[in-house]
């Protein structure tokens, strides 16, 4: 599979150091989260992968190549500040982009009309877009993204202000566009929605991408945690060896072996639990997404290495 290398891209506004370095590669076929915190440097890296900002030093390579002016049309672009025309209809707007793209009258309509169909806004196709919802405003941006057959998606807070049912239409039309083949990136501060959907994830803090990989992959760590339903009380907990307790309510309690300890530690975990009562529910507990960012974000921020 093709993919798109985002690699050692610096960019500066003036005084601010918007992008330091930033690295990360998307293959074709995947979906690929860009998270972190405002400012971070996302809107900026997706602009220049567009061509629509230059970067001050790194490049942009498609499938190996660096990216040009003519592969850069091939790009499905969902600007943060959204980009339609308010007083064109969600129609004209659409087949206008699919043509200024290549597509002939005919392919254009036909693009049009599957693409305004698939995320639900037919009805609306001759209303201008100024009288649509948010929400149906942000629909049509993303059917302006793929009107063109696009080759890469690269999406700047799709999600953002959609109500669940349109959540569901995105992250399925997303998930169809993955499994043809096409690379999708896109930015989002909905981190549960994240985690669900991404094949891998990118935590951005600073211009640096300072975390990347698979959920598990991001998951991997020496900690290891279970939930214990059984016995009320933590004190069966505290005597076993190289276990710590987390929380402890009611009946649920939370343990925790630090370090990669020995491996029965699980066994030993439930064995106390069992000894002191009747245990109804033992989970390993992994950290979501929002548990892992909030760890990274708080580690402190890589320092500048100066040239
Ligand atoms: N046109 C601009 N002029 C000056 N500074 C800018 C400009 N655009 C972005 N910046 C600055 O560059 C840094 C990165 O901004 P960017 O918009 O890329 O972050 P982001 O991660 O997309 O943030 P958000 O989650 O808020 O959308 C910020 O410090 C921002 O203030």
């Amino acid at each position: 599979m093709p993919t798109l290398d985002i690699d050692r891209l610096d960019k500066s506004y003036g005084e601010v150091r918007a992008l330091r370095g930033m690295t990360f590669s998307v293959a074709g076929g995947e979906i690929f989260g860009f998270v972190g915190s405002n400012g971070a440097g996302k809107s900026t890296t997706m602009r220049i992968a567009l061509g629509v900002l230059a970067a001050d030093a790194g490049v942009v390579r498609w499938d190996g190549r660096e990216l040009d002016h003519a592969m850069r049309r091939r790009i499905g672009y969902m600007p943060e500040e959204r980009g339609l025309y308010p007083r064109m209809t969600v129609a004209d707007q659409l087949v206008y982009l699919a043509r200024l793209h290549g597509l002939t009258p005919a392919a254009a309509r036909r693009s049009m009309e599957r693409w305004t169909e698939v995320l639900g806004i037919a009805p609306r196709r001759d209303d201008e877009v100024l009288k649509l919802s948010l929400g149906n405003q942000q629909r049509a941006q993303l059917a302006a993204a793929l009107v063109h057959e696009p080759e890469i998606l690269v999406l700047d807070e799709p999600f953002s202000g959609l109500d669940p049912v349109a959540v569901d239409v995105m992250s399925g039309v997303l998930s169809e566009q993955a499994a043809a083949g096409v690379p999708v990136l896109f930015s989002s501060h909905q981190l549960e929605l994240v985690e669900r959907l991404c094949d891998r994830v990118g935590i951005v803090q600073a211009g640096t991408m300072v975390a990347v990989g698979s959920i598990e992959e991001l998951r991997t760590t020496d900690e290891r945690r279970w939930l214990v339903d059984g016995p009320a009380g933590a004190s069966w907990a505290a005597a076993v060896p190289d276990v710590r307790v987390v929380s402890a309510q009611g009946t649920r309690t939370v343990v925790e072996a630090a370090g990669p300890g020995p491996d029965d530690v699980d066994q030993r975990v439930l064995a106390a639990a069992l000894a002191a009562g009747p245990v109804r529910e033992f989970t390993r507990q992994q950290p979501t997404l929002v548990e892992l960012y909030r760890d990274v974000v708080a580690a402190p921020v890589p320092q500048e290495v100066s040239a």
